[in-house]
Protein backbone atom coordinates (compact mmCIF):
# COMPACT_ATOMS: atom_id res chain seq x y z
CA UNK A 1 0.00 0.00 0.00
CA UNK A 2 1.23 3.49 -0.25
CA UNK A 3 0.75 6.22 1.51
CA UNK A 4 -0.56 9.82 0.60
CA UNK A 5 3.00 10.66 0.20
CA UNK A 6 4.08 8.41 -2.20
CA UNK A 7 5.38 9.18 -5.99
CA UNK A 8 5.18 5.42 -7.20
CA UNK A 9 7.35 4.67 -10.58
CA UNK A 10 3.82 4.97 -12.77
CA UNK A 11 3.31 8.43 -12.09
CA UNK A 12 6.61 10.35 -11.34
CA UNK A 13 7.53 12.10 -14.63
CA UNK A 14 10.36 15.00 -15.13
CA UNK A 15 10.16 16.75 -18.56
CA UNK A 16 11.44 19.84 -20.42
CA UNK A 17 9.54 22.87 -18.22
CA UNK A 18 8.44 24.55 -21.21
CA UNK A 19 6.62 21.48 -22.44
CA UNK A 20 5.38 20.94 -18.23
CA UNK A 21 4.28 24.57 -18.90
CA UNK A 22 2.34 24.18 -22.41
CA UNK A 23 0.28 21.43 -20.69
CA UNK A 24 -0.41 22.84 -17.38
CA UNK A 25 -1.23 26.44 -19.40
CA UNK A 26 -3.62 24.84 -21.36
CA UNK A 27 -7.76 24.65 -20.13
CA UNK A 28 -8.56 21.50 -19.42
CA UNK A 29 -11.24 20.62 -22.40
CA UNK A 30 -14.93 20.75 -20.90
CA UNK A 31 -16.15 17.60 -20.57
CA UNK A 32 -18.25 15.98 -17.91
CA UNK A 33 -14.87 14.66 -16.20
CA UNK A 34 -13.35 18.14 -16.08
CA UNK A 35 -16.67 19.45 -14.39
CA UNK A 36 -17.33 16.34 -11.97
CA UNK A 37 -13.57 17.00 -11.01
CA UNK A 38 -13.83 20.81 -10.29
CA UNK A 39 -16.91 19.75 -7.97
CA UNK A 40 -14.61 17.10 -6.37
CA UNK A 41 -11.69 20.13 -5.70
CA UNK A 42 -14.38 22.52 -4.51
CA UNK A 43 -15.81 19.75 -1.64
CA UNK A 44 -12.02 19.01 -0.91
CA UNK A 45 -11.74 22.48 -0.17
CA UNK A 46 -15.14 22.71 2.07
CA UNK A 47 -13.61 19.44 3.31
CA UNK A 48 -10.28 21.21 4.55
CA UNK A 49 -12.36 24.49 6.28
CA UNK A 50 -14.76 21.86 7.72
CA UNK A 51 -11.39 19.91 9.08
CA UNK A 52 -9.59 22.90 10.68
CA UNK A 53 -13.07 23.97 12.63
CA UNK A 54 -14.05 20.48 13.87
CA UNK A 55 -13.31 19.07 17.29
CA UNK A 56 -14.79 15.44 16.44
CA UNK A 57 -14.65 12.77 19.19
CA UNK A 58 -11.92 9.45 18.93
CA UNK A 59 -15.05 7.87 17.12
CA UNK A 60 -16.18 10.08 15.24
CA UNK A 61 -12.37 10.78 14.06
CA UNK A 62 -11.29 6.73 13.56
CA UNK A 63 -14.53 6.71 11.59
CA UNK A 64 -13.76 9.50 9.23
CA UNK A 65 -10.25 7.83 8.85
CA UNK A 66 -11.36 4.67 7.38
CA UNK A 67 -13.59 6.37 4.85
CA UNK A 68 -11.16 8.61 3.94
CA UNK A 69 -8.52 5.96 3.46
CA UNK A 70 -10.99 4.78 1.04
CA UNK A 71 -11.25 7.62 -1.11
CA UNK A 72 -7.75 7.95 -1.25
CA UNK A 73 -7.61 4.46 -2.84
CA UNK A 74 -10.04 5.51 -5.02
CA UNK A 75 -8.01 7.97 -6.04
CA UNK A 76 -4.81 5.93 -6.13
CA UNK A 77 -6.48 3.53 -8.21
CA UNK A 78 -6.96 6.61 -11.01
CA UNK A 79 -3.17 8.03 -10.87
CA UNK A 80 -1.91 9.31 -14.11
CA UNK A 81 1.48 11.16 -14.85
CA UNK A 82 2.25 14.78 -14.06
CA UNK A 83 1.78 15.85 -17.66
CA UNK A 84 -1.81 14.33 -18.33
CA UNK A 85 -3.39 15.38 -15.11
CA UNK A 86 -6.51 17.55 -14.67
CA UNK A 87 -5.16 19.19 -11.41
CA UNK A 88 -3.99 22.66 -11.87
CA UNK A 89 -4.44 22.97 -15.48
CA UNK A 90 -5.56 26.32 -16.75
CA UNK A 91 -4.22 29.88 -17.60
CA UNK A 92 -6.52 31.60 -15.25
CA UNK A 93 -8.20 29.36 -13.41
CA UNK A 94 -6.14 29.36 -10.57
CA UNK A 95 -8.92 28.98 -8.18
CA UNK A 96 -11.22 26.37 -9.31
CA UNK A 97 -8.30 23.78 -10.37
CA UNK A 98 -6.30 23.59 -7.36
CA UNK A 99 -6.53 23.20 -3.28
CA UNK A 100 -3.17 24.82 -2.75
CA UNK A 101 -4.44 28.41 -1.80
CA UNK A 102 -7.95 30.17 -1.63
CA UNK A 103 -9.46 30.16 -5.47
CA UNK A 104 -8.07 33.49 -7.19
CA UNK A 105 -10.43 35.24 -9.51
CA UNK A 106 -8.20 36.56 -12.01
CA UNK A 107 -9.55 40.39 -13.29
CA UNK A 108 -6.97 41.31 -16.12
CA UNK A 109 -3.49 39.43 -17.14
CA UNK A 110 -1.24 41.11 -19.85
CA UNK A 111 2.29 41.31 -19.78
CA UNK A 112 2.42 44.12 -17.57
CA UNK A 113 -0.18 43.84 -14.60
CA UNK A 114 -2.14 41.12 -12.84
CA UNK A 115 -5.62 42.08 -11.01
CA UNK A 116 -7.10 39.17 -9.36
CA UNK A 117 -9.70 39.20 -5.94
CA UNK A 118 -9.87 36.44 -3.69
CA UNK A 119 -12.02 35.20 -0.16
CA UNK A 120 -10.46 32.80 2.00
CA UNK A 121 -11.69 29.85 4.00
CA UNK A 122 -10.24 29.21 7.76
CA UNK A 123 -8.16 26.78 5.97
CA UNK A 124 -5.45 29.49 4.98
CA UNK A 125 -5.71 30.88 8.52
CA UNK A 126 -2.25 30.94 10.53
CA UNK A 127 -4.72 32.29 13.54
CA UNK A 128 -7.05 34.82 14.97
CA UNK A 129 -8.98 35.02 12.09
CA UNK A 130 -5.57 36.20 9.87
CA UNK A 131 -4.32 34.27 7.08
CA UNK A 132 -1.14 32.36 7.15
CA UNK A 133 2.22 34.40 6.15
CA UNK A 134 3.09 31.32 4.11
CA UNK A 135 -0.17 31.59 2.45
CA UNK A 136 0.00 35.04 1.57
CA UNK A 137 3.12 34.67 0.09
CA UNK A 138 1.62 31.83 -2.17
CA UNK A 139 -1.06 34.47 -3.17
CA UNK A 140 1.84 36.63 -4.37
CA UNK A 141 3.79 33.67 -6.02
CA UNK A 142 0.82 32.50 -8.34
CA UNK A 143 0.03 36.51 -9.44
CA UNK A 144 3.48 37.51 -10.20
CA UNK A 145 4.72 33.86 -11.78
CA UNK A 146 1.64 34.24 -13.95
CA UNK A 147 2.72 37.77 -15.42
CA UNK A 148 6.24 37.10 -15.74
CA UNK A 149 4.78 34.40 -18.38
CA UNK A 150 3.09 37.30 -19.71
CA UNK A 151 0.75 37.32 -23.13
CA UNK A 152 3.23 34.81 -24.57
CA UNK A 153 2.98 32.11 -21.91
CA UNK A 154 6.57 31.79 -21.10
CA UNK A 155 7.90 29.42 -18.62
CA UNK A 156 9.43 31.34 -15.47
CA UNK A 157 10.51 30.25 -12.22
CA UNK A 158 10.79 32.50 -8.98
CA UNK A 159 14.56 33.53 -8.35
CA UNK A 160 13.32 35.33 -5.82
CA UNK A 161 10.66 36.57 -3.73
CA UNK A 162 10.09 38.94 -0.57
CA UNK A 163 6.85 39.82 1.15
CA UNK A 164 6.77 42.56 4.09
CA UNK A 165 3.78 42.29 5.78
CA UNK A 166 2.03 45.26 6.65
CA UNK A 167 -1.63 44.80 8.12
CA UNK A 168 -3.12 41.70 9.38
CA UNK A 169 -4.83 39.86 6.12
CA UNK A 170 -8.42 38.49 6.99
CA UNK A 171 -10.18 35.80 6.56
CA UNK A 172 -13.61 35.85 5.35
CA UNK A 173 -13.26 39.27 3.23
CA UNK A 174 -12.43 40.26 0.01
CA UNK A 175 -8.83 40.67 -0.74
CA UNK A 176 -7.80 42.53 -3.92
CA UNK A 177 -4.64 41.18 -5.42
CA UNK A 178 -2.39 43.43 -7.93
CA UNK A 179 0.82 42.82 -9.57
CA UNK A 180 2.86 44.94 -11.82
CA UNK A 181 5.97 44.12 -14.01
CA UNK A 182 8.39 46.95 -13.27
CA UNK A 183 11.78 46.01 -14.90
CA UNK A 184 12.85 43.27 -17.53
CA UNK A 185 16.28 42.97 -18.51
CA UNK A 186 16.32 40.25 -21.10
CA UNK A 187 15.30 36.97 -19.15
CA UNK A 188 14.66 38.63 -15.99
CA UNK A 189 11.30 40.58 -14.36
CA UNK A 190 10.94 42.09 -11.36
CA UNK A 191 7.91 42.30 -10.49
CA UNK A 192 5.96 43.96 -7.03
CA UNK A 193 2.74 43.08 -5.53
CA UNK A 194 0.31 44.35 -3.20
CA UNK A 195 -2.50 42.71 -1.35
CA UNK A 196 -5.69 45.06 -0.27
CA UNK A 197 -8.10 44.45 2.15
CA UNK A 198 -10.32 47.48 1.29
CA UNK A 199 -8.09 50.48 1.47
CA UNK A 200 -5.86 48.62 4.19
CA UNK A 201 -2.54 47.41 2.64
CA UNK A 202 -1.98 43.85 3.91
CA UNK A 203 1.53 42.74 1.96
CA UNK A 204 3.56 43.80 -0.59
CA UNK A 205 6.00 41.97 -2.25
CA UNK A 206 9.28 42.34 -4.91
CA UNK A 207 10.49 39.46 -6.99
CA UNK A 208 12.62 38.43 -9.34
CA UNK A 209 10.99 35.62 -11.99
CA UNK A 210 13.66 34.10 -14.49
CA UNK A 211 12.16 32.29 -17.88
CA UNK A 212 13.32 28.97 -18.14
CA UNK A 213 16.08 28.32 -20.64
CA UNK A 214 15.18 25.19 -23.31
CA UNK A 215 15.73 21.84 -21.52
CA UNK A 216 16.07 23.14 -18.03
CA UNK A 217 13.67 20.72 -15.63
C1 LIG B 1 -4.34 32.35 -10.42
C2 LIG B 1 -4.46 32.38 -11.73
C3 LIG B 1 -3.24 31.87 -12.32
C4 LIG B 1 -3.30 30.49 -12.83
C5 LIG B 1 -2.07 30.22 -13.53
C6 LIG B 1 -1.05 29.88 -12.49
C7 LIG B 1 0.27 30.32 -12.92
C8 LIG B 1 1.19 29.70 -11.96
C9 LIG B 1 2.45 30.46 -11.85
C10 LIG B 1 3.15 29.89 -10.69
C11 LIG B 1 4.54 30.41 -10.65
C12 LIG B 1 5.29 29.75 -9.55
C13 LIG B 1 6.73 29.90 -9.82
C14 LIG B 1 7.51 29.12 -8.82
O1 LIG B 1 7.17 29.05 -7.68
S1 LIG B 1 8.92 28.34 -9.39
C15 LIG B 1 9.48 27.44 -7.96
C16 LIG B 1 10.41 28.23 -7.10
N1 LIG B 1 11.60 28.58 -7.81
C17 LIG B 1 12.58 27.70 -8.06
O2 LIG B 1 12.54 26.55 -7.71
C18 LIG B 1 13.76 28.23 -8.85
C19 LIG B 1 15.03 27.48 -8.53
N2 LIG B 1 16.12 28.09 -9.27
C20 LIG B 1 16.39 27.75 -10.55
O3 LIG B 1 15.79 26.83 -11.09
C21 LIG B 1 17.42 28.55 -11.25
O4 LIG B 1 18.16 29.31 -10.33
C22 LIG B 1 16.80 29.48 -12.33
C23 LIG B 1 16.15 28.64 -13.45
C24 LIG B 1 15.74 30.41 -11.73
C25 LIG B 1 17.88 30.37 -12.93
O5 LIG B 1 18.93 29.56 -13.33
P1 LIG B 1 19.64 29.79 -14.74
O6 LIG B 1 20.84 28.92 -14.76
O7 LIG B 1 18.67 29.63 -15.83
O8 LIG B 1 20.03 31.31 -14.70
P2 LIG B 1 21.19 32.10 -13.95
O9 LIG B 1 21.65 31.45 -12.72
O10 LIG B 1 22.20 32.44 -15.00
O11 LIG B 1 20.41 33.42 -13.51
C26 LIG B 1 19.70 34.18 -14.48
C27 LIG B 1 19.86 35.64 -14.12
O12 LIG B 1 19.28 35.87 -12.83
C28 LIG B 1 20.26 36.46 -11.96
N3 LIG B 1 20.01 35.99 -10.60
C29 LIG B 1 19.99 34.72 -10.18
N4 LIG B 1 19.71 34.66 -8.88
C30 LIG B 1 19.58 35.96 -8.46
C31 LIG B 1 19.27 36.57 -7.24
N5 LIG B 1 19.02 35.85 -6.12
N6 LIG B 1 19.20 37.90 -7.19
C32 LIG B 1 19.40 38.64 -8.30
N7 LIG B 1 19.68 38.12 -9.50
C33 LIG B 1 19.77 36.80 -9.57
C34 LIG B 1 21.61 36.00 -12.50
O13 LIG B 1 22.64 36.88 -12.12
C35 LIG B 1 21.33 36.09 -14.00
O14 LIG B 1 21.35 37.44 -14.38
P3 LIG B 1 22.16 37.87 -15.69
O15 LIG B 1 23.59 37.55 -15.41
O16 LIG B 1 21.60 37.06 -16.80
O17 LIG B 1 21.88 39.33 -15.84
Amino acid sequence: MTTPHDTSAQTAQRIDAMEMTKHRRTPAPDTPQTRAYIRLLEEVSNFQHALVQANPTAEASDELIAKLASVRETLEQAAVPEAERLYARGELSGGEMQVLMPPLTVEHVDDHEFRAHTVAGEFAMGMNQAMHGGVVSVLFDTAMGRLAMGTEMLSARTVYLTTQYRNITPIGERLDLTATVDTVEGRKKFISGQLWHGDTLCAEADSLFVAVKPGQQ
